[in-house]
């Protein structure tokens, strides 16, 4: 059998432009969203054993962030059975930045960027009906086992009623590495203090296309919305290099900080429309993992950043 060459970030980006073609001057990917800014308040004593970032300062740190649908359709509806994202980029003293990229699903659909290749190319639509064909994507699942933990999640989870509503994960595995040079695995992930409310199947089929940027503007406006930062602590033998993996629930779970949205707005000429939220955008104390998927995620948004950027 002939050696398949890797997939590059530029063929993914070149096949998310395919199947939903492009908005011009837009994310190609998570192209609907909104805006929102808040702050961030660690818990020092909580973190420091682990990592030494000033993120942990117990100092209010300023918070731009966005939320989004999964995809590159900017009319996606509300009710889509696909991942939410809530993105921040962390401002800490002196001009260093922490970014946070997540979604709301504990686990990713591909342990290798090829799988995320071959399920964009199996969603195309065929020109003859509009639409993808079901038994291209009936044929990615049978080949890819890889991607069927997030699609049962999916499945059994109905999307939330609201942004403030949902949890939201990091997904990846990350390092922690304290002031004594000691590295621990971690995941994290923000539950949110207004508790998960996910849509009821009834709504799910009468709620308009477009609720979810309104809600969150109404709801904030009314009252902060705030998640805490759950840290999961990993042992000896838990997955590095696969986010398609879930750790045993049994690991020790610390809070090591509350985030809290206080304003949203439309996401046109607002802070978080022009920043790259890169996930290896990090502070000294945080560091990435061997994981695959973590590490193509840079430059394909650097790719998507540059043409959004220039217009194109
Ligand atoms: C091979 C895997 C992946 C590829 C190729 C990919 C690609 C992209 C691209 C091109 C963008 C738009 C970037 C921009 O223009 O700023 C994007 C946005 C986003 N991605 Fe991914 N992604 C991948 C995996 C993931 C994973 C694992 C997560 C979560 C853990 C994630 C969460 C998000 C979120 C939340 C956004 C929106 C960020 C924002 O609001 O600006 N993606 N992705």
């Amino acid at each position: 059998e002939e050696a398949k060459t890797a997939v590059t970030p530029e063929q993914v980006v070149q096949a998310i432009e395919k199947t939903f073609g492009v908005t011009q001057g837009e994310r190609r990917n998570h192209t609907k969203g909104v805006c929102a800014v808040g702050e961030f308040v660690g818990i020092p004593t909580a973190a420091a054993p682990y990592s030494r970032s000033a993120l942990f300062s117990g100092e209010k740190i300023p918070v731009v962030a966005r939320f989004s649908l999964a995809g590159g359709n900017p009319n996606a509806p509300d009710t889509a059975r696909s991942p939410r994202g809530m993105a921040l980029e962390f401002k800490l003293s002196q001009g260093g930045l922490q970014h946070m990229t997540m979604l709301n699903t504990p686990i990713f659909g591909a342990a290798q960027p090829q799988t995320f290749f071959d399920a964009i190319q199996a969603a195309q639509p065929d020109p003859a009906t509009g639409k993808p064909d079901s038994e291209k994507i009936k044929a990615f699942k049978a080949s890819h086992p890889d991607s069927a933990a997030q699609a049962a999640y999916l499945a059994s989870h109905n999307p939330p009623s609201s942004y403030v509503n949902s949890a939201y994960w990091g997904i990846h595995t990350f390092k922690f590495i304290n002031q004594a040079e000691k590295t621990t695995l971690v995941r994290w992930q923000f539950v949110p203090e207004a508790g998960e409310k996910p849509l009821s199947d009834e709504a799910l089929k009468s709620s308009p296309a477009n609720f979810l940027e309104q809600t969150l503007i109404e709801q904030v406006k009314q009252a902060p919305a705030r998640w805490d930062m759950i840290v999961t602590i990993g042992v000896a033998g838990d997955v590095e290099d696969n986010p398609t993996v879930a750790w045993s629930d049994e690991r020790e779970k610390i809070k090591v900080g509350t985030l809290t949205i206080s304003s949203a707005m439309a996401q046109k000429g607002a802070d978080c429309e022009k920043i790259n939220y890169d996930p290896l955008v990090m502070s000294d104390g945080i560091a990435a993992s061997s994981d695959p998927i973590l590490n193509f995620r840079s430059p394909a948004y650097a790719i998507s950043f540059a043409k959004r950027l220039s217009n194109q």
